[in-house]
């Protein structure tokens, strides 16, 4: 569905040059949904732009839903759905004639815009809000019917910039739930950014993670984690030596320099805590260091972003790194 190869781009703002996107190779077949992860101008909205055929590529070629982003973008258009991070219908109609003026601007004729337009409507749960003007909707509601707008056309294929980014955690996870149901009832392919690392976590199949315009990490959330981050134990002890002591062992289960000890806690990486930490207190036991608690945690995405950069997420968003 989306087959891109070495896709850059580059701007050019006065005497400065930015490579937004420095050699992006990406497959995604149908049906899938994609996460498409990476802090403040990692170049996340550059890819989809380019994708979507809105920006040129300054070099590298891609091909979404068939058709080539460069040498065919209408047949791109047709294909496929955006939703970008503006709102995408205007303030002056009502909700349905929205909708139905989008369908004429994608070619269906006045009654297959008008059905269209119901199907949609009933798709997004935006029936009752079907008479009033979009200016007077909710943040949720008003993304649903972004989202609406993007699907007039029955794309195969919908890309979402930030979908659920500014609303609240019921209106999220109601935006997820219509986001799923196209997938599993409709078959549509999904490719969407987002900040909130545990929604990719949860709800995509595909984690694929930018950096400096360069995709740092590709796969499913779990395996991506275990890969590259693994699960964390920390015990206490009951003092500092026995800490110690306990830390050199650790070094024997965890990863070079993924083992430590600070005061009474010992902290350590492993592939599987739950098959690592029976056998860690037993060696703890046998050379004699009594544990006096023992917890273990999943990691999170930020920990595969923090083991791949050595910067968590959430401080390079801070930084507004480029
Ligand atoms: N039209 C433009 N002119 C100049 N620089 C641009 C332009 N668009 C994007 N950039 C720069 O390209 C880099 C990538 O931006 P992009 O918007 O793709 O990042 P992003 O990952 O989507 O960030 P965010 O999460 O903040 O939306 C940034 O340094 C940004 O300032």
């Amino acid at each position: 569905m989306i087959h891109a190869r070495g896709l850059t781009r580059r701007f050019k703002v006065k005497r400065e040059t930015v490579d937004a996107v420095r050699g992006v190779d990406i497959d995604v077949e149908a049906g899938q949904l994609v996460a498409f992860l990476g802090p403040n101008g990692a170049g996340k909205s550059t890819t989809l732009r380019m994708l979507t055929s809105l920006l040129p590529p300054t070099s590298g070629t891609a091909t979404v839903a068939g058709c080539d982003v460069v040498s065919d973008p209408a047949g791109v258009r047709a294909r496929i759905g955006y939703v970008g991070q503006k709102n995408s219908a205007g303030e002056a109609f009502r909700v349905y004639d929205e909708l139905v003026t989008q369908g004429r601007c994608y070619g269906l004729t006045p009654s297959a815009a008008r059905r269209r337009a119901g199907e949609v409507l009933t798709l997004l749960d935006l029936e009752p809000l079907a008479k009033r003007k979009p200016g007077t909707l909710s943040g949720g509601q008003r993304r649903r019917l972004d989202i609406a707008m993007g699907l007039i056309h029955r794309p195969e294929l919908l890309f979402l910039d930030e979908p659920t980014t500014g609303l609240d955690p019921q209106s999220r996870a109601n935006i997820w739930e219509h986001i799923l149901r196209l997938r599993t009832e409709h078959g549509t392919t999904l490719f969407l950014t987002t900040h909130y690392l545990e929604e990719a976590d949860t709800m995509a199949e595909r984690v694929v993670i930018i950096d400096h315009g360069l995709i740092i990490a590709d796969g499913t959330a779990e395996r991506l984690k275990s890969d590259l981050a693994g699960d964390r134990i920390t015990i206490t002890t009951h003092d500092p030596r026995q800490a110690a002591r306990a830390a050199e062992i650790a070094e024997g289960f965890a990863g070079p320099g993924e083992a430590g000890a600070e005061g009474t806690t010992v902290r350590l990486r492993v592939p599987r805590a739950d098959t690592a930490l029976p056998e860690f207190l037993r060696s703890l036991e046998a050379a004699g260091v009594k544990a006096a608690t023992a917890e273990t945690a999943r990691p999170t995405l930020d920990d595969v972003f923090l083991a791949l950069t050595g910067r968590t997420l959430r401080e390079s968003e801070g930084a507004g790194d480029s």
